[in-house]
């Protein structure tokens, strides 16, 4: 479950769609949504449709169940030993972290290999469809793995029980923890202070693309395998919120991506770091233990190093505040439009693939060499004009050595403009979360005011997590300033007693 970031990076590029870099373009997305016959898709994430917002989005696909149903899911496990699942030391209940979950049924050492989902369980771009030709005419067209796994899963799902994995598909949450299914107004209105609105709107907007390239290309030309019934907007944002939160890389098949049925019931943990892997010798999907578990206990693994912002991206989950060591987020820094050396900055930030507004990872240790660097090029007065070329590109990832980057006249200046820009983002998440205290009520179903609740518990755990962050660097940053003013203030005495001593 740690490929998600990798989506949009790996197989969408060749359709033309921006990709997501770790560092990130503020350009304001849009979310286009426009039709065939140019009409609006009536969909769940009609984003362009803000009215819609106030009302609860029930899910529309027919197939799946309950997110917390553990009836479904028993049926599912009973399928897997029936199919070559071997005995497992784990169970699947309702659990605390995560709603179902894999429980140790017996004491589990620490290293110890579990699962054993054997191959021929696993969903990957080589799986055998229902409908051969279907997968046919996909392959014939190079359809990327994701979007092709996605088209897969909507494939089997349509064709109910007489899909063979009709037991797994029916144990899939009907609809995910995803922000695919946040509305606009909902990203607007709950992550107006964190830059992962902006990449939640990228990624939607990666999806309706995707689904409407295929719809142009290939759906359309063959609507007798591809019915527009079953393969419309509303299954691919089912399809790809199944993807982003259970499709896992193989980094011991070159990075195969799968899904792995019984292996993505388990839930993460940012305490443990082991992730599932296809395991030469015993020739199935394997994870190694790096703790142990007692019966009762919950069995989790690690999605990958990744901040509280891309989990809830992927996932639907903010861990605690404070329980990620790889939490960061994301600082955007801008030029000033009033710099006289505004357009030869902005020249060269794009010669090196960056924009004017761009965005770089803090984490609660510190601040990449990337950002310093952008910070010395936004406050280098012109007088050092020949060394803007140098710090462009340095605050890309374009060079490498990048550790004697110092510019000592202009390093106080540069810390005040991070400590500057973190106080801008900070006064943000202050607005939001004084506003989100008083919730408001306009709703007129239970239902609509537990989403509510929920998306405004998400946002303030995100809020909260991101601005701690903030924080920390704040500290950081003043105190590195007031050493260096003292520094200075210090030589500026001793300068001053050796003035007087010569008057
Ligand atoms: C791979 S599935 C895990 C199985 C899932 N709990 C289920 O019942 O189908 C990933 C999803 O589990 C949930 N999840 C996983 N880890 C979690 C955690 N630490 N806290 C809250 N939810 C979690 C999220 O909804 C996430 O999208």
């Amino acid at each position: 479950m740690a490929v998600a970031s990798r989506f949009m990076c790996t197989t969408l590029t060749h359709h033309g769609f921006s990709s997501t870099t770790h560092r990130t373009h503020l350009g304001h997305a849009q979310l286009t949504l426009s039709s065939r016959k140019n009409q609006i898709i009536h969909c769940s994430v009609s984003a362009s449709d803000a009215t819609k917002t106030s009302s609860v989005m029930e899910p529309v696909i027919p197939w799946g169940c309950d997110i917390d149903s553990v009836e479904i899911a028993s049926a599912l496990q009973k399928w897997l030993s029936e199919s070559g699942l071997p005995p497992q030391k784990m169970g699947i209940q309702r659990v605390d972290v995560g709603e179902r979950g894999l429980v140790a049924l017996k004491n589990i050492r620490k290293r110890e290999k579990l699962l054993f989902v054997p191959p021929s369980l696993v969903i990957t771009a080589d799986s055998e469809w229902s409908c051969p030709e279907a997968g046919e005419v996909l392959k014939r067209n190079s359809v990327p793995d994701w979007p092709f796994i996605a088209t897969y899963l909507i494939s089997e799902a349509s064709r109910m029980k007489s899909s063979r994995w009709s037991n797994y598909i029916s144990a899939l949450p009907r609809q995910p923890y995803s922000l695919l299914y946040w509305s606009q107004a909902e990203l607007d209105r709950y992550l107006e202070a964190s830059q992962i609105r902006e990449r939640a709107i990228e990624r939607i907007n990666n999806v309706i693309g995707t689904y409407n390239d295929l719809r142009l290309r290939i759906f359309s030309k063959y609507p007798d395998l591809f019915p527009e019934e079953v393969f419309n907007i509303d299954s691919f944002i089912w399809s790809f919120g199944i993807l982003f939160s259970r499709m896992v890389r193989l980094p011991s098949m070159d990075g195969k991506v799968a899904l792995v049925p019984w292996a993505d019931m388990l839930n993460h943990s940012c305490d443990v770091g082991t992730y599932l892997d296809y395991d030469k010798s015993s020739k199935g999907i394997v994870f190694t233990t790096d703790r142990v578990y007692q019966p009762g206990e919950q069995v989790f693994i690690s999605y990958g190093k990744k901040s509280n912002g891309e989990l809830l991206l992927s996932y639907g989950f903010v861990p605690r505040e404070g329980a990620n060591p790889s939490d960061s987020v994301e600082l955007p820094l801008s030029l000033e439009k009033s710099d006289e050396s505004y357009e030869q900055k902005s020249e060269l930030l794009k010669k090196y693939g960056l924009s004017e507004s761009q965005c770089f990872p803090i984490q609660i240790t510190g601040w990449p060499v990337e950002l310093m660097a952008y910070a010395y090029l936004a406050v280098s007065p012109s007088s050092l004009s020949g060394k803007f070329e140098e710090m462009a590109a340095a605050a890309s990832n374009k060079i490498t050595n990048k550790k004697d980057l110092r510019y000592p006249e202009i390093e106080e200046q540069a810390l005040q403009f991070i400590l500057d820009s973190c106080e801008f983002s900070i006064s943000k998440y202050n607005k939001f979360l004084q506003v989100s205290g008083s919730l408001d009520l306009d709703v007129t179903s239970p239902k609509q005011l537990n989403r509510r609740l929920f998306l405004k518990q998400l946002a303030v755990d995100l809020s909260t997590s991101e601005r701690r962050i903030l924080f920390r660097t704040q500290y950081i940053l003043r105190r590195r300033l007031r050493d260096m003013r003292s520094g200075e203030l210090r030589a500026l005495k001793i300068f001053d007693g050796f003035r007087n001593l010569f008057q």
